[in-house]
């Protein structure tokens, strides 16, 4: 069992140490901490440890407000105070740049969201002895489901749910022996989507729709496993409201997680559009789900919105057409087939939030296209530092960069980059 000094702390915010000349992981150390740990496995050619005592605690060490850390996966750093946390969540997007070739890139501070905000949440579900249903996060490092009884980061009306989702659960035969929740928080209260691993029967289906009723959930979707999702009880109408017009998205949609990160994220992208737009300006969002950023953009100018989730499309085409807003929303697979400098030219510019993969296809054509600006907002430093090197290469610079914690006590970071030529 042998004794660590923890150097640094890595990218999913484990503590880093050396022991003969090899890179140990170390969850639950902070940087600085002398800490007795057993090895416990490993992570391609490093080792995993545990912490059996902390030796020399760090004075960053905080008492972590949740009775569920460090077990439940959803957080990793609530042992850490406020200030070194913040400051290592902006480091990253530096990071990132630096990697990228902008070691300059001038940085904004990092925009927080507030514990207890936590609009939507993918929670797994397992059927665990005697029936009962588990219902949380998937454990650090593995598949088990920390069975929540509260949680620091969620709005407490999702939490309130748990409990009855957990009682109606156990009668739903449906659930075998795992499945998931996307719960999304709208204007109109909680939309869940339930995953099982079994089909859904009628009684379970009258079940889940006078669960719907006592809870105030307009609507819940079902799906069997990665099946299409079906309304399994509408008791009402569902919608978010995204810039000023009412949106009716699809069962799981994504959702920016809290409303503060997507305030953030808005106002960064709004404030990187180039000073003045000429009258007729054309913006393009690409990969624009339900139009989070489509619909405050376009209060600024015309918006063409591209996405690939044909669901999403409907809903903001939809959203869009009622509300006058000027966003045409338009299918299209970016991965295959990416807009090409030409379909870009004439747009004053061109947003793209990809997902946590990042954009590599779109990117290398983005990288040669004569656009003003380019704002890149992304959920994956990694991705981002690999997309923005490109666009490096093809001339582009970094205006701004905006950091934004959305998902509080992870290692997960997004951020803002305003491009310019
Ligand atoms: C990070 S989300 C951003 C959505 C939206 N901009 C927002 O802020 O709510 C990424 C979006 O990209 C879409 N997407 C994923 N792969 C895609 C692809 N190959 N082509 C087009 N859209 C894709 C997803 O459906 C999702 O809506």
């Amino acid at each position: 069992m042998p004794d660590l000094t923890i150097e640094d702390l890595g990218a999913a915010g484990d503590g880093i140490a050396r022991l003969d000349g090899r890179t140990v992981f170390v969850p639950g150390a902070l940087p600085g901490e002398r800490v007795r740990a057993e090895l416990t496995g490993k992570r391609g050619d490093a080792a995993v440890a545990a912490v059996e005592a902390v030796l020399t605690p760090s004075p960053d060490r905080v008492t972590p407000p949740c009775p569920h850390f460090p077990a439940c996966g959803g957080c990793a750093l609530q042992h850490w105070a406020d200030a070194p946390y913040a400051d290592w969540k902006r480091a990253k997007l530096a990071e990132a740049l630096a990697r990228a070739g902008f070691a300059d890139a001038p940085l904004g501070p990092l925009a927080r969201t507030p514990p207890a905000t936590r609009r939507r949440a993918d929670l797994a579900l397992r059927r665990g002895p005697g029936g009962a249903v588990l219902i949380g996060f998937h454990e650090r490092g593995g598949q088990a489901v920390t069975d929540l009884a509260t949680c620091a980061v969620l709005d407490p009306r999702l939490v309130a749910l748990l409990d009855p989702l957990r009682a109606v659960l156990k009668r739903v035969p449906a659930l075998k022996r795992q499945g998931s929740a996307v719960v999304n928080l709208l204007e109109t209260g909680p939309d869940l989507l339930l995953r099982t691993d079994g089909v859904l029967e009628a009684p379970a289906r009258i079940l889940l729709a006078e669960f719907a009723a006592a809870q105030g959930i307009p609507r819940i979707a079902w799906a069997q496993n990665d099946g299409p999702p079906e309304t399994a009880a509408q008791l009402g109408l569902v919608a978010i409201r995204l810039g000023d017009v009412l949106v009716a998205p699809p069962p799981g949609a994504f959702l920016q997680a809290s409303p503060a990160g997507e305030a953030a994220i808005v106002a960064a992208v709004l404030a990187g559009l180039p000073e003045r737009l000429p009258a007729r300006a054309a913006i393009a969002d690409l990969f624009a789900g339900n139009g989070t950023l489509s619909l405050p953009l376009a209060q600024r100018a015309r918006v063409t919105a591209f996405e690939g989730a044909a669901e999403s499309v409907a809903a903001l085409a939809a959203a869009a057409g009622k509300a006058g807003a000027k966003v045409q929303a338009v299918r299209r697979d970016l991965d295959r087939q990416p807009l090409t400098p030409k379909d870009l030219q004439g747009f004053a510019a061109v947003v793209l939030d990809p997902p946590y993969a990042g954009a590599p296809a779109q990117v290398a054509l983005l990288a040669k296209a004569i656009i003003p600006r380019l704002i890149y907002v992304s959920c994956n430093p990694a991705a981002l530092a690999r997309d923005a090197q490109a666009l490096g290469r093809g001339g582009w610079r970094v205006v701004s960069a905006t950091p934004v914690d959305q998902f509080l006590w992870s290692p997960h970071l997004e951020s803002v980059v305003v491009f310019g030529r």
